[in-house]
């Protein structure tokens, strides 16, 4: 069923659905294009409508072959529409559902291209703030890279920026998806453009492993271990290219690369992955992180079920309980800024633990010795889920914060330098 949006195009058919609303495979005066129509509760906030207005010399000023160009806004009645390039093909998280883990090589060249993509954004200024395997996009239709990959652009420029309006989020709320969450965010500070390298490395990290380095069970545990846990090592990565993940997911902002260097510092070491296999590790211990996440706590509303061996729909489980998501695509979440004295002493040795393909299971009797060990690290773990509790409770209550401090006066960010 055909619709008109504003005067200039026709939507077709449903592409995709997100959080911020629906993606629609249209027509304008230029020829095919995809149409993001916002929520209705989006689109009728007069607010962001303002505000959306406002943004869109920055939005649509973004050219780049490894960007969704944004070429219109429309503002017709009820309905907010960002009209964008139509790409061919699908996005980086149905090619990981399909595939499970990419080969380094293709890994690599994907994430080069958006390293490329965001280093354009942060040279204009513009903080992604969403970068995930959802919103990169890969061109089917286009030649092949290295490694037999697609060329990969990143959308959602901006979108995240628009719905964190001072009134839906301020600078004690942290929107964005748990996973890919710099742990300076959580922190409270606001995002400049380092947040974006940090998620960039999560993505890279999960390419390559089928799993995000501190993703799993509770979003409040999530959240800690961004500020509390270090990265576990992947069996049989090449150094370089680990090293270049360590750098890039430090907990300092100022230790990572900007984005053009992580670009080319990818670049450089795709001849010495040509035809590597994609890297053979096993599932994680989720042990650790169900028993850290309480195993279904009662607080803890699941409203996606979390399947087992990372294999999870990222940010399926409200940040806030009892919140529904408003698809089953739902990551835009927001939750109060956890206290310092909160994040302290949290769940330590709650990060996923990759192991070498074969490497004994925890729980056999030949690891009988390492599990018990862990036990007593768990037994620190469920102390910290009785804090990851309490931070969705406040998430529950702390709907207006009326005494929220809006540090910056805009609630957000950023300016481009990290
Ligand atoms: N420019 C585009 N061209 C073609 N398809 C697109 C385009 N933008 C989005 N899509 C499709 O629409 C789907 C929904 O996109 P959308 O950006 O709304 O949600 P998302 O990024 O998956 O999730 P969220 O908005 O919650 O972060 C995408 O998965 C993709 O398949």
């Amino acid at each position: 069923m055909a619709r008109k949006i504003g005067s200039r195009y026709t939507a077709h058919q449903i592409l995709g659905r997100g959080s911020a609303g629906t993606v629609w495979l249209g027509e304008g005066p230029d020829g095919p294009v995809a149409v993001k129509l916002l929520r209705e509760d989006l689109a009728s906030d007069e607010e962001l409508v303002g505000r959306f207005v406002q943004e869109r010399t920055a939005l649509l000023g973004l050219e780049h072959p490894n960007v969704v160009s944004v070429r219109d806004l429309v503002v017709d009645g009820n309905d907010l529409a960002l009209v964008m390039d139509l790409v061919r093909g699908t996005d980086l998280r149905t090619r990981l559902d399909r595939d499970r883990r990419l080969a380094p090589e293709a890994a690599v060249a994907i994430v080069a291209d958006v390293a490329e993509g965001l280093a354009a954004a942060h040279a204009a200024g513009v903080v992604h703030r969403d970068v995930k395997p959802e919103n990169v996009l890969l061109d089917m239709q286009g030649p092949l890279g290295p490694g037999g990959s697609h060329r990969a652009l990143l959308t959602d420029f901006g979108v995240a920026k628009l719905i964190d309006t001072p009134k839906r989020t301020r600078a004690t709320k942290i929107i964005g998806t748990p996973d890919y969450l710099a742990p300076e965010i959580v922190e409270g500070l606001p995002p400049r453009a380092s947040v974006d390298i940090y998620a960039l490395a999560t993505v890279l990290y999960e390419l390559l492993a089928g799993f995000t380095p501190f993703g799993g069970g509770h979003p409040g545990a999530v959240l800690r271990r961004h500020v509390t846990e270090s990265v576990a090592p992947l069996p049989g990565i090449p150094d370089e290219l680990w090293q270049l993940i360590v750098q890039c997911l430090a907990k300092g902002p100022a230790s990572r690369l900007r984005a053009s260097e992580l670009a080319s510092r990818l670049r450089e070491q795709l001849p010495s992955l040509a035809g590597m296999p994609p890297l053979d590790v096993d599932e994680p211990d989720t042990e650790a992180e169900s028993e850290a996440d309480g195993g279904g706590e009662p607080g803890a509303d699941r409203t996606a079920p979390v399947s087992g061996g990372g294999r999870e729909r990222r940010g399926s489980v409200p940040l806030v309980p009892g919140a529904r998501p408003d698809s089953n695509r739902d990551t835009h979440t927001s939750m109060r800024v956890p206290a310092a004295d909160e994040l302290a002493g949290g769940a330590h040795g709650t990060a996923r633990v990759p192991r070498a393909a074969g490497a004994p299971r925890p729980g056999s009797a030949r690891n009988r010795t390492a599990t018990r060990r862990r036990r007593v690290t768990l037994g620190a773990a469920a102390v910290a889920l009785a804090a990851a509790v309490g931070i969705g409770a406040w998430a529950a209550t702390s709907g207006d914060d009326a005494g929220a401090k809006d540090t910056d006066g805009t609630g957000n960010s950023a300016p481009a330098a990290p």
